[in-house]
């Protein structure tokens, strides 16, 4: 059994904790100064509290609150050398935190889909921790890299469910425009998507050659992917991927000050 606490329960956290419950082989404690934040993870967690001193002995402690609130908390936090402290709020640096706890940081950059251990995360260490390595397994794949690379991302796995229900939406939309029931639409788009992204991690294939065994000579796929290729749809992505690291870069920036 890992001690693992979560400090606030919002979206991020509140993923973090369905997720590991589900794993199994944690004992978890939720934080909030909210208890309507409780609500949705009750079922969850092995403990919900107010009180910060229920996180202090925790072998890993996950720093889920906004940026801005994240000083606030580490003021009151005291955490010892042996602790792991994991901070995965945008734009916070590792520095940052650490120069306000004795615990170990860990910074990572995880996404929603930890409630259905299904989650893309970025971490960035120091020395691998064994004990987040684990949590990472359990909720789904990361990748190790360099921490100036994290606002990118942030903005590629961490905002980028986002940019994928935004997708999935327009297909859904028209599907339905084209006379399909919106919860059928629903259902085919996403699992769509899901066996996509599937395929692709379970493939050597470039992306290109992926499409080009979608697309039957003389047949459908290949009449979309043309609109597609004629369109500014690859720009657009793109530069929705820098806006969102760019808005990482700035809250870094405002974390410094
Ligand atoms: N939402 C997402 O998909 C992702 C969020 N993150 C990061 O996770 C962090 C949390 O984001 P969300 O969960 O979206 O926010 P949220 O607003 O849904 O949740 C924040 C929670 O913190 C609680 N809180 C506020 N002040 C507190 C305090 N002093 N002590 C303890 N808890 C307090 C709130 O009551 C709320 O339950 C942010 O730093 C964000 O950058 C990272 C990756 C993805
Ligand atoms: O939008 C945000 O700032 C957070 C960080 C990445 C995803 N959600």
């Amino acid at each position: 059994m890992m001690d693992v606490s979560v400090i606030g329960c919002g979206n991020m956290g509140g993923a973090l904790i369905t997720g590991l419950s589900d794993a199994g082989g944690y004992r978890i404690t939720a934080y909030d100064v909210d208890p309507d934040a409780f609500e949705s993870i009750e079922a969850y967690a092995d403990r919900t509290t107010t009180d910060l001193d229920d996180v202090r002995d925790s072998e890993v402690v996950v720093l889920a609150v906004k940026p801005d609130i994240v000083p606030l908390v580490l003021e009151d936090l005291d955490l010892r050398a042996e602790q792991t402290l994991v901070t995965i709020a945008a734009g916070v640096s590792t520095d940052v935190v650490a120069s306000e706890t004795d615990a170990t940081v860990v910074r990572v950059m995880p996404n929603l889909a930890a409630r259905t251990r299904n989650m893309a995360a970025a971490v960035a260490w120091e020395a691998p921790d064994e004990n987040v390595e684990r949590m990472l397994g359990d909720l789904g794949e990361f990748v190790v890299i360099d921490e100036n690379l994290m606002d990118v991302a942030t903005a590629l796995n961490g905002s980028g469910p986002a940019f994928v229900f935004y997708l999935v939406g327009a297909m859904q939309k028209r599907a339905v425009e084209e006379g399909l029931d919106a919860e059928k639409a629903r259902v085919l788009a996403a699992q769509t998507f899901k066996g996509a992204a599937e395929t692709i991690l379970r493939s050597e294939e470039s992306i290109e050659d992926l499409i080009d065994a979608v697309c039957s000579p003389g047949g459908t796929t290949i009449e979309g992917m043309d609109v597609l290729w004629d369109s500014d749809v690859e720009q657009e992505v793109g530069d929705a991927l820098s806006a969102a690291r760019r808005r990482s870069a700035e809250l870094a920036e405002e974390a410094e000050k």
